[in-house]
């Protein structure tokens, strides 16, 4: 058994003249949740599309499951559950009859009710697919992904038209498959608090390549965005908090009034690093309140 479900070594794609991946390198775990950060364009769904084996004339190294995705077959697509960007899709097909079809290509499927009320659908189960709204489709998606017992889940922005309780639902029932079924999950979304929320590590990817790749915590430690102190009397950038609330607290002998510290949040750390990989900053040095 791999532990390693997926692993990428210099993975490069061009579309004519444009590069898009240029030397992406990752390894994804069993059981994590993995998400892929990028802003728009930066080849999220192409990775993800050439680790589903749909798209050909990458070069480098990629495996899943163990597999070459350009040349594996049907046994192994078997074990992938795929939501992809946009599916609009079987608009004729009711919901359940559409799910328990798909079910039926699965040897040992999820039941299709359970199913449908984990993700909320019970009630349109009997509704054609075309008549749902955006994130009644985007759960069905999700459905059609899972079905199959999958051992790797690619996500590939999920939870877009998702409201906050389906959006939470949908977190619960990920952290559950991954916690409890060991399903290895590729997520890509914009949504940094999802990033936050579900991830065990994020890659950002920009101009081509994995810029950084570790935890939410190890993300915001990756740049020096300042944490901000801020007090009755002021407030301070800093990349040492604690050594400025000991001198204020050293100035006020004692209780420092209204003493508040802010640090960066995983967007501020995010945007910071798309900066510095499109070379518009050349470190991260910050205001020089250091
Ligand atoms: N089939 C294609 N032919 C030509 N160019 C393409 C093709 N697919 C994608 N591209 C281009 O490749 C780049 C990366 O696209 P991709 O969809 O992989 O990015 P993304 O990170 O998923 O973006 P988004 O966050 O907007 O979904 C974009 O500039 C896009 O226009």
């Amino acid at each position: 058994m791999h532990d390693v479900v997926i692993r990428v070594r210099g993975l490069r794609m061009a579309y004519g003249p444009i590069q898009v991946l240029n030397g992406v390198d990752l390894d994804l775990r069993r059981g994590e949740v993995f998400t892929l950060l990028g802003p728009n364009g930066a080849g999220k769904t192409t990775l993800v599309e050439i680790l589903e084996g749909f798209r050909t004339g990458w070069s480098g190294e990629a495996e899943v499951l163990g597999e070459n995705p350009a040349r594996a077959g049907d046994a192994w697509r078997a074990r992938l559950g795929v939501v992809m960007q946009s599916w609009r899709d079987h608009p004729r097909w009711r919901v359940r009859d559409l799910l328990a079809h798909v079910a039926a290509h699965y040897e040992k499927p999820r039941d299709v009710d359970e199913l449908l009320a984990t993700l909320g659908l019970t009630e349109a189960a009997h509704n054609r697919a075309g008549v749902l709204s955006g994130g009644q489709r985007r759960r069905l998606d999700v459905a059609l992904g899972i079905v199959g017992r999958p051992e790797v889940l690619f996500l590939d922005e999920p939870t877009t038209g998702f409201d906050p309780e389906a959006r939470r639902e949908f977190h619960l029932l990920i952290e559950r498959l991954a916690g409890e079924e060991g399903l290895t999950v590729l997520l890509t979304t914009h949504d940094l608090a999802e990033a936050e929320r579900l991830s065990e590590r994020i890659a950002v990817l920009a101009a081509g390549r994995v810029v950084t790749c570790g935890s939410p915590a190890e993300l915001a430690r990756a740049v020096q965005v300042p944490s901000l102190v801020r007090w009755e009397d002021g407030e301070l950038e800093t990349a040492d908090p604690s050594g400025v609330a000991w001198d204020l607290h050293q100035r006020y002998g004692g209780p420092v009034p209204g003493l508040e510290l802010r640090r960066p949040t995983l967007e501020e750390s995010y945007l910071d690093l798309i900066e510095e990989a499109r070379g518009t900053r050349e470190t991260a040095t910050v205001g020089g309140t250091r």
